[in-house]
């Protein structure tokens, strides 16, 4: 397949499920070879609808679905189905199965299960080898989701598809799944398509982000950036949020920021270990306070204007790879990088 096509491709995709409005209206979609694409939007405008006709779920009322350029409706549903994975909002594992035998489930359809790439794929998202003879009901909802990747893993896959996989877990649970899953999806290359509610995991895990509307239009699609700093109408401008503008400066790299020598504020002394590393500052009363969050050298700006305005001096510290203070930074300073972008 020529390399500039796309994995997956909408084109003029409506789906009527017979109701006044249709579930999808008229979509239009390239999702890149190895991209992390993200459906994200209001409940009800079509996200999952729009997911489930990659792998034949749901089909076009109009319009066609091409998986490597060709439209998912020609040949078996069980051929297409091989090459992709899918992960469900709540795992769905077989409860009388063990961990390893559900992570096989496909593999073992086709004849083909392997205990050893069975546990490879537990260690790959995670889990503790131990956990291999449990039953679903004795793991944790984070764990039985890892399971869940595992098993959609298990075929090797070309694309995976996740309908909300976080949704129902807790948040300290979910950052943790969200890091694995971008960790794993950096790592295999394959082409991830998600579903979510959630504007902020949209942006975390997103390479492209495909913004849902009311009634089933595509109202967007964009990086994370050009999303936050150019949405492109009040819809999306509006389910983006009014703190877009303070997110996307996550995504700005700090090349041309001024900074400042470490003795630049008589008032406040960085005090340092005998490694150069910050340790806190003192003020003209002699009172030493805890520092606050460091900017590390080139990172991004929302970095160095949390690290300006997180600091007891006013003066965000800039360290270097070994965390040794190197220089300041002024809030006034991320300001004008910002402008000069
Ligand atoms: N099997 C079905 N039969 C009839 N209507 C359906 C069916 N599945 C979805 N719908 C309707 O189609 C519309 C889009 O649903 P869909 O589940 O694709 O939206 P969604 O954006 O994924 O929403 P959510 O975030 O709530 O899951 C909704 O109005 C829904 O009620």
């Amino acid at each position: 397949m020529n390399s500039a096509a796309p994995k997956i491709r909408f084109e003029n995709v409506s789906v009527s499920y017979g109701g006044a409005e249709p579930a999808v209206r008229n979509v239009s979609l390239d999702i890149p070879e190895g991209s992390f694409t993200v459906f994200v939007g209001p409940s009800g405008c079509g996200k999952t609808t729009s997911l489930r006709l990659i792998n034949r779920m749901v089909l076009p009322s109009e319009g066609r679905v091409l998986l490597n350029g060709r439209d998912v409706k020609e040949g078996p549903a069980h051929e297409l189905r091989r090459g992709i994975g899918y992960v469900m909002q709540s795992a769905g594992l077989l409860p009388h199965r063990t961990v390893l035998r559900n992570i096989m489930t496909v593999p073992a359809l086709e004849g083909r299960a392997d205990k050893n790439r069975a546990m490879e794929l537990m260690e790959l998202v995670g889990l503790d080898a131990g956990l291999a003879k449990r039953y679903p009901a004795e793991l944790s909802g984070g764990q039985q989701q890892r399971v869940g990747v595992a098993r959609a893993l298990a075929a090797d896959p070309e694309v995976v598809l996740m309908d909300e996989p976080f949704s129902a877990i807790d948040p300290v649970v979910r950052a943790d799944l969200q890091r694995e899953v971008l960790r794993l999806q950096r790592e295999l290359k394959k082409t991830f398509v998600m579903v979510t509610h959630d504007i902020d995991e949209a942006v975390l895990l997103g390479t492209r982000i495909a913004v849902f509307g009311p009634g089933g239009r595509l109202a967007q699609t964009a990086t994370p950036y050009e999303l936050l700093t150019q949405p492109a109408d009040d819809f999306v401008a509006g389910f983006v949020g009014r703190d877009r503008g303070f997110r996307a400066l996550g995504y700005v790299g700090a090349e041309r920021l001024d900074t400042l020598p470490l003795a630049a504020d008589p008032e406040w002394v960085l005090q340092v270990d005998d490694d150069g590393r910050p340790r806190g500052w003192t003020g003209s009363d002699g009172v030493t306070h805890a520092g606050g969050t460091l900017y590390v050298q080139g990172d991004s700006l929302r970095q160095a204007l949390d690290a300006a305005l997180s600091s007891p001096s006013g003066l965000g510290v800039v360290v270097d790879a070994q965390g040794r203070a190197v220089s300041l930074v002024a809030p006034s300073a991320v300001l004008a990088a910002m402008d000069a972008k």
